[in-house]
């Protein structure tokens, strides 16, 4: 793992560092990037929800600023956290993403879910935390399964709505109560696309900021059923020959190293690395 970007529980009460301005999976971005002088920041009167000090980017301490609504700010643009994921360095993206995460689970509980008093970050801990009555809440994050299924030299790869035009990818789903990974992996793959699987091999993990997922990786070998795609949630669903593959996912993502890791079996080439 890179040492470029660290999370740390910094103060927002000392001053100076560097900042990120964040508002529903967007960065204001300017000519010199997304890390703006933070004392800079403080001038200009920004709708601002709440400071959280992040950690350290080239070793530099970085903070967020987490905005009620886009302000316009002359000579900078709002950007998408997938256009960082597709353009800056991995590191980058990394301090994005985890930025995302604190931003939108702080900007989704400035009030206890409970009592309904105004909550408050907690000293010492990322927490929020609702004086009144003691609820206390942690950063959100989401189980979800994410599964390669295969038939020898044939690969499983389904498109859903929200995909770019010809990107097929893995089936994936979030866990529900009760249950185990490996039930989730089998459910969800009965209910997007009626196929059968033998038991799920676990691959791997990666923490995915859209919106706050871990996704943890697997493949399955195909055990019956012809496919039949969930409507609405599958546009398309088919076997693929690994001769003869679509436009698959974005380089980064745990969808696209359990296909690369499964050709490069296959095929006896070097196994992939999965960015951290
Ligand atoms: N890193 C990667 O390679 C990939 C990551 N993913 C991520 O996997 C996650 C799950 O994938 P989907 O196919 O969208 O899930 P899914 O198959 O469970 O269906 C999504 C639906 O689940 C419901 N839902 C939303 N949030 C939920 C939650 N926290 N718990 C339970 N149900 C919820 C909503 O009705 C939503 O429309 C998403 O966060 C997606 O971004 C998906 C594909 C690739
Ligand atoms: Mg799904
Ligand atoms: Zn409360």
């Amino acid at each position: 793992m890179s040492l470029r970007w660290q999370a740390a529980l910094l103060d927002p009460s000392l001053a100076g560092g560097w900042a990120v301005v964040h508002c529903r999976q967007q960065f204001l971005v300017d000519d010199s990037g997304v890390l703006f002088p933070r004392d800079w920041l403080k001038r200009l009167e920004l709708p601002l929800l709440s400071e959280q000090g992040l950690g350290h980017f080239d070793g530099e301490p970085v903070f967020l600023f987490e905005l009620d609504f886009p302000a316009e700010v002359p000579g900078a643009r709002w950007q998408g956290l997938r256009q960082f994921m597709q353009q800056a360095d991995q590191d980058l993206f990394r301090l994005l993403g985890y930025a995302t995460q604190i931003g939108t689970w702080v900007s989704q509980h400035r009030f206890c879910g409970s009592c309904g008093s105004r909550m408050q970050a907690r000293a010492g801990e990322r927490a929020m935390y609702c004086p009144a009555c003691g609820v206390q809440h942690y950063p959100r994050l989401s189980p979800s399964m994410i599964v390669l299924v295969t038939r020898g030299d044939e690969l499983l790869l389904a498109r859903s709505p929200r995909f770019a035009v010809g990107v097929y990818s893995t089936l994936a789903g979030y866990v529900e109560p009760g249950e185990s990974v490996e039930q989730c992996v089998a459910r969800e793959v009965r209910e997007e696309v009626g196929v059968e699987i033998h038991s799920p091999q676990y691959i791997a993990s990666q923490g995915w900021p859209f919106p706050h997922s871990l996704m943890l990786g697997f493949h399955a070998e195909y055990a019956g059923g012809e496919i039949v795609p969930q409507p609405e949630e599958i546009e398309d669903a088919r076997w693929f020959h690994i001769d003869n593959l679509p436009a698959l996912p974005a380089r980064q993502s745990i969808a696209r190293y359990l296909i690369e890791l499964y050709l490069a079996r296959r095929l006896g080439r070097p196994e992939p690395v999965l960015p951290g």
